[in-house]
């Protein structure tokens, strides 16, 4: 049995950092309920360090006793943890500056000295009875030994993951794989990969990092995040099963709710054409693919649709062949001659030219009705 995949869903911690984005505190409490009835292990809910609306926030999604793990983001700082506390989460990801430039420019510390303040206040989250994850903020432009030094320094006090976040989504999936690999051998604790999509790598990124040995995945919901985002808890939890055979307890018929939930939340539409999600991702128009799918569904057909409750679909446009024609008449219960046939999908390939829209099945009896005049005036001729 290939080893779970976990997943650390920050919807309402990154994903709220795109720009624009502002969940209601019922909205964070909507989205974390239905990313629990979907089955992550665990929603990373907001940053305690700012205060009002987000650690009611916090303490709404704690009240609600889902079974997940909630936790709270928070600087490397005490204060952080105290503000995480208030809320009344039990787990914290402490983020650790961990690439040299970053951690001159916003600690104003080498190493060592990081290292000492990650002992500090690890210590300080584990005093006041908190779980506490190390989260690894740039750690993809890191030196290997750093990470291991800070891993190390977190572990000593009690921490149990370690967050590798490619911060400025620089890596390719063999650069990934390659960092986690060093990583893996400077530390014994848990590692969890976080993506960004700068380059559209995300979820590749995500899946080599699983390949390499991280066990636990983060992710957002339709990929929402700082920038270009993060990696789309709908992409990852569906390619663990279909390109590495491993499951992560998300129910796969939850996902296209999940996504509407969050786009009307944060006021952005899901694209049509959106991995796994997206209404148009099972819908087939070109002709070549329509005939082979309806001799045998598996000649297209690289990903289920019953898989996430949903179906394949044929439009008829432009790119559509006599094969599609013969098939929605048929499904219709109309049976037309060679001939109709061939005007209707002349007719039919016109106005999809025309209108720029796909030819509604409702819109082909009037077109048959004006192919078949034709052909009968040319027949009694
Ligand atoms: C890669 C990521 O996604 S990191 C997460 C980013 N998330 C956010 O920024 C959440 C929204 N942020 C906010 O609301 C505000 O920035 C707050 C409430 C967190 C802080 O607000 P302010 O106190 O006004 O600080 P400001 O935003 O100007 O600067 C951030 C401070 O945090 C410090 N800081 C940044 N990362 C860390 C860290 N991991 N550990 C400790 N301190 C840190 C910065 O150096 C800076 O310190 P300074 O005030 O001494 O210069
Ligand atoms: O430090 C962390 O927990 C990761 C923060 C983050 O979102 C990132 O680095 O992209």
């Amino acid at each position: 049995m290939a080893e779970r995949v976990f997943v650390n869903d920050t919807t309402l911690r990154d994903g709220e950092q795109a720009p624009g984005v502002a969940f209601s505190v019922a909205e964070k409490v909507l989205i974390a309920r239905a990313l629990a009835a979907a089955g992550v292990d665990e929603i990373e809910a907001g940053t305690p360090a700012m205060g009002g609306s987000e650690i009611a926030a916090l303490a709404a999604v704690v009240a609600e006793d889902l079974p997940v793990r909630v936790m709270a983001w928070c600087r490397l700082a005490e204060a952080d943890v105290d503000a995480a506390a208030s809320a009344g989460v039990a787990h914290v990801n402490l983020s650790v500056p961990t690439s040299r430039i970053q951690m001159a420019v916003k600690l104003h510390a080498g190493p060592e000295a990081v290292a000492e303040r990650v002992r500090r206040v690890v210590a300080h989250a584990r005093a006041r009875g908190l779980t506490v994850a190390l989260g690894g903020e740039d750690a993809s432009r890191a030196e290997p030994a750093d990470i291991g030094l800070l891993a190390r320094a977190a572990a000593a006090e009690g921490a149990w993951r370690l967050r590798f976040a490619d911060t400025l989504g620089v890596l390719d999936p063999f650069a990934t794989f390659d960092a986690i690999r060093a990583v893996r051998s400077e530390t014994d604790l848990a590692i969890e990969f976080h993506g960004h999509d700068d380059l559209g790598l995300a979820t590749a990124n995500t899946l080599a990092a699983l390949r390499a040995g991280a066990t636990h995945a983060s992710v957002t919901v339709l990929g929402l995040g700082e920038r270009a985002g993060n990696a789309a808890l709908e992409e990852v939890a569906v390619a663990a099963g279909a390109v590495l055979g491993r499951s992560c307890g998300v129910d796969p018929t939850a996902l296209a709710g999940l996504a509407g939930l969050v786009a009307e939340a944060s006021g952005r539409a899901v694209p049509s054409d959106k991995a796994i999600v997206g209404t148009e991702v099972f819908t087939h128009e070109s002709g070549i693919h329509v005939a082979a799918l309806l001799r045998d569904v598996h000649t297209y057909q690289g990903l289920d649709p019953a898989l996430l409750g949903r179906r394949h679909r044929v439009v008829l446009g432009k790119h559509t062949g006599l094969a599609a024609i013969r098939g929605v008449l048929a499904d219709l219960g109309l049976t037309v001659s060679d001939r109709e046939a061939l005007e209707l999908l002349r007719a039919v390939k016109a106005r999809a030219e025309a209108t720029k829209t796909p030819v509604a099945v409702s819109e082909l009896r009037s077109l048959l009705a004006a192919a078949r005049l034709p052909a009968f005036l040319e027949a009694a001729e």
